[in-house]
């Protein structure tokens, strides 16, 4: 039925859904197999399955898996599991487009009472290659803006890790190495969970990309010295009008980047754009535990460095205005920001 698949943190094999548990990179490369949208969801809501394109693939997958196993469930019952894979994570909007695709086109004809395993593994797997080629696409759109020798700043991780593909912002950034342009790569760590810190860097080694770790707070003074020539950062949704929401922190970094005069772009595939979004007020931003920000795991070990019942605010995301994006780079093409509204209708009508 599915096609076997593997990439670098998720695979489909011998009739298992496996993902890497990226909690536990770089140290520990430990598979987990997804039996149901239960194993799913908590490995979304935990983000050992992270990265909004990823989210996307592996919610898609996981919905074929039940059908697959339930081929008795009515229609009312694959929708309602639906339901709960595509409310794992509020603000990656790919998450939702997929299982919206899932669900809209399988559905059987009226007379008939269930979704079609078939049509579902059709689905899932040209949604996983779909991602692929969009990480493609769009890591090349990116890599004829980098010039020789540039310092690049990038955000939380957008890689390979984070897609079934060469990844979005790292895309770029991977692209533009292999053609030789000998970029310099500067990672900051993303407090509080240290995707950029841990997974980027777990990236960048596997492929001998030169790169500087950082702490968050490190950007600035880089951009002052004269370190950093272009700012790439991922996304998880963006609004008609361009404005997106990405990691916590991208925010500060693309007001610095404006000060400084510096490049700042979003990549994403066009998975990531929500039409029906008019602006970044409108995107929901998850919020997440208190324990992540009151303490960290890692190199100095499990500490907590606040009480558990001290306040907090751990918002998961937060929303780049469209005023401080000089381009959106997408599997479609590179736009400005400041008129993405009108290329919105016109990709849409291009892929419909
Ligand atoms: C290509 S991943 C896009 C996006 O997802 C990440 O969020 P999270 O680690 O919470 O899943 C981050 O915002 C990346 O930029």
């Amino acid at each position: 039925m599915l096609k076997d698949f593997e990439y670098l943190s998720i695979r489909y094999k011998d009739e298992k859904l496996e993902i890497l548990d990226q909690r536990r990179l770089p140290d520990i490369e430990e598979w987990m197999e997804s039996k149901t949208p239960e194993d799913m969801i908590t490995y979304i809501k935990q983000l050992s399955v992270r990265g909004a394109p990823l989210i996307g693939v592996a919610a898609s997958v996981a919905l074929f898996v039940y059908v697959r196993d339930h081929p008795d469930a009515d229609r009312k019952t694959i929708v309602e599991v639906s339901d709960q894979l595509r409310n794992a994570r509020p603000t990656a909007v790919n998450l939702m487009n997929n299982i919206d695709t899932m669900i809209q086109l399988s559905q059987p004809d009226q007379d008939k009472r269930d979704y079609s395993a078939e049509k579902m593994a059709e689905l899932a797997y040209s949604i996983v290659e779909a991602e692929v080629e969009m990480c493609r696409r769009m890591s090349e759109f990116g890599a004829e803006l980098v010039q020789q020798g540039e310092g690049i700043l990038t955000h939380c991780n957008t890689g390979g890790v984070a897609t079934p593909g060469m990844g979005t912002a790292l895309g770029v950034i991977r692209a533009a190495h292999r053609a030789g342009k000998q970029i310099h790569v500067y990672v900051d760590e993303t407090r509080p969970l240290l995707q950029g810190g841990r997974l980027t860097t777990y990236e960048l080694e596997r492929e001998q990309i030169p790169y500087t770790l950082i702490c968050d707070n490190m950007a600035a003074t880089l951009m002052a010295a004269g370190k950093i020539q272009r700012v790439l950062v991922g996304a998880d949704r963006i609004a008609r009008n361009g404005d997106f929401a990405n990691k916590i922190g991208t925010y500060s970094v693309a007001v610095l980047a404006k000060y400084h005069n510096i490049p700042f772009h979003g990549v994403a595939p066009w998975s990531t754009v929500d039409p029906a979004c008019p602006s970044g007020k409108h995107i929901p931003i998850e919020q997440r535990a208190p324990q992540e920000v009151q303490g960290a795991s890692g190199a100095f070990g499990s500490v907590r460095w606040a009480p558990k019942d001290s306040q907090t605010f751990n918002p998961a995301f937060d929303v780049t205005p469209n005023s401080l994006i000089t381009s959106l780079i997408l599997d479609t093409g590179v736009y400005d920001c400041q008129s993405f509204e009108k290329y919105v209708e016109q990709i849409k009508g291009n892929l419909s």
